[in-house]
């Protein structure tokens, strides 16, 4: 028997499917849904797709949920929008995107919807219509529209909605998230920053108040929504497709997607495209012993996810400038990462005892909390 991944392959490659014929004209044609919830895989099925598909001939909608994850815009700074050190507690993983614009966060609570077509075809209210107006059609009372910066609110001023997207030469992709029923004190608990002080041009999130669609319409079943969206992708897009599973996890239906998912994995990619930034910040010190306490000031340059300059300014009653010249000595060069700084920093306490050790020891705890 044909696996439902292989016929997803076929029809992606253009086999005779679903929507071949009539969709040609209007863009419209596939619906898929990823059978992984691993959102390193998933982003990585949206890059096959958009490399390997015909768009010219079919568009494509991809349906997809992930575990709890966070997920950053290309251009975006990790530290600066979320709580890496809870995340890191809570085991929920970090993602970057190909696409612009803001932080989001996944559960398996929250529908992620990849609209894919040609360049030409590119039409992002429309794609959002496609939402509205099935929602609007499985439950009336809904009160939902579609912003000009492309998110959905309900009543007005909830958002259940945001949306990214990423053009190509001849391709274009616009995605957008869908809350049903995630776990709202989750998302405001990891999107927080990790540290103050952080200068730099990456783009900055908007925030807004969030609501999931199972609150205002508590009998909104998965199924029921997600055959809501398909009919009504097809009734927009004149197709007649049914949904199809597909695993990006199989490579021979999808050659080279794990390759692609490594490298979304990457810290390179994660936290090494982070635009060139700079933390200004003031470290509170105490000496837990003596229980004295101080402040110093934190100035470092990051550039690549890695600490390019680093200037402490400690009293120096608190600490010769020696050792923390030394301290900005060892962090140089070192990712801008809480483990890897703290890895660093063990060598220089070691030959130090006493009350310099204890005093040292602050300073090393503060800056490397500053990380994450
Ligand atoms: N899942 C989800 N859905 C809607 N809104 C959210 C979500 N998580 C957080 N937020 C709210 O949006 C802002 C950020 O809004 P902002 O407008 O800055 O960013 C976005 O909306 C980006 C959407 C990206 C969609 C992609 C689709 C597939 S992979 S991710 C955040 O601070 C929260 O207030």
């Amino acid at each position: 028997m044909m696996s439902h991944t292989r016929r997803a392959w076929s029809l992606l490659r253009g086999g005779s499917g679903v929507g071949s014929g009539s969709s040609s004209c209007d863009g419209g044609g596939l619906v898929l849904r990823s059978r992984s919830t691993d959102v390193y895989q998933n982003l990585a099925l949206e890059d096959w797709i958009d490399a390997n598909v015909d768009l010219e001939r079919r568009g494509v909608l991809l349906l997809w949920r992930n575990r709890p994850a966070v997920v950053i815009g290309r251009h975006q700074n990790p530290w600066a929008e979320c709580d890496l050190a809870a995340m890191r507690r809570a085991g929920i993983p970090l993602a970057r995107r190909r696409s612009g614009g803001g932080t989001v966060f996944h559960d398996l609570g929250n529908l992620n919807l990849t609209f894919f077509a040609s360049k030409k075809a590119y039409d992002r209210q429309r794609n959002l219509k496609v939402i509205t107006d099935a929602l609007r059609r499985i439950r009336p009372g809904l009160q939902v529209h579609a912003t000009d910066r492309f998110d959905i609110l309900l009543n007005g001023h909830l958002k259940i909605s945001g949306s990214a997207s990423r053009l190509s030469r001849k391709s274009s992709y616009h995605h957008c998230t869908l809350l049903h029923s995630a776990d709202r004190s989750a998302l405001a608990a990891v999107l927080r920053p990790s540290c103050p002080g952080i200068h730099s041009n990456a783009t900055p999130s908007v925030p807004s108040p969030v609501a999931n669609l199972l609150d205002h319409a508590p009998s909104l079943q998965w199924e029921e929504l997600l055959d809501a969206l398909a009919n009504q992708y097809n009734a927009e897009f004149s197709s007649g497709a049914t949904a199809t599973l597909v695993d990006p996890a199989d490579e021979s239906a999808f050659p080279g997607l794990g390759r692609v998912a490594a490298e979304l994995r990457d810290w390179n990619w994660t936290f090494g495209k982070t635009p060139k930034f700079s933390v200004q910040t003031v470290l509170h010190l105490t000496d837990d012993h003596s229980r004295a306490r101080s402040s110093a000031q934190l100035h470092m340059e990051v550039k690549n996810g890695v600490i390019d300059s680093c200037q402490l300014d400690v009293p120096a009653d608190w600490l010769p400038p020696r050792l923390s010249g030394e301290l900005s000595g060892v962090l140089v060069g070192e990712r801008f990462c809480g483990h890897r700084a703290a890895a660093a920093v063990t060598a220089l306490l070691r030959p130090e005892s006493g009350e310099l050790r204890h005093r040292l020891r602050s300073l090393c705890d503060a800056v490397v909390s500053v990380m994450g």
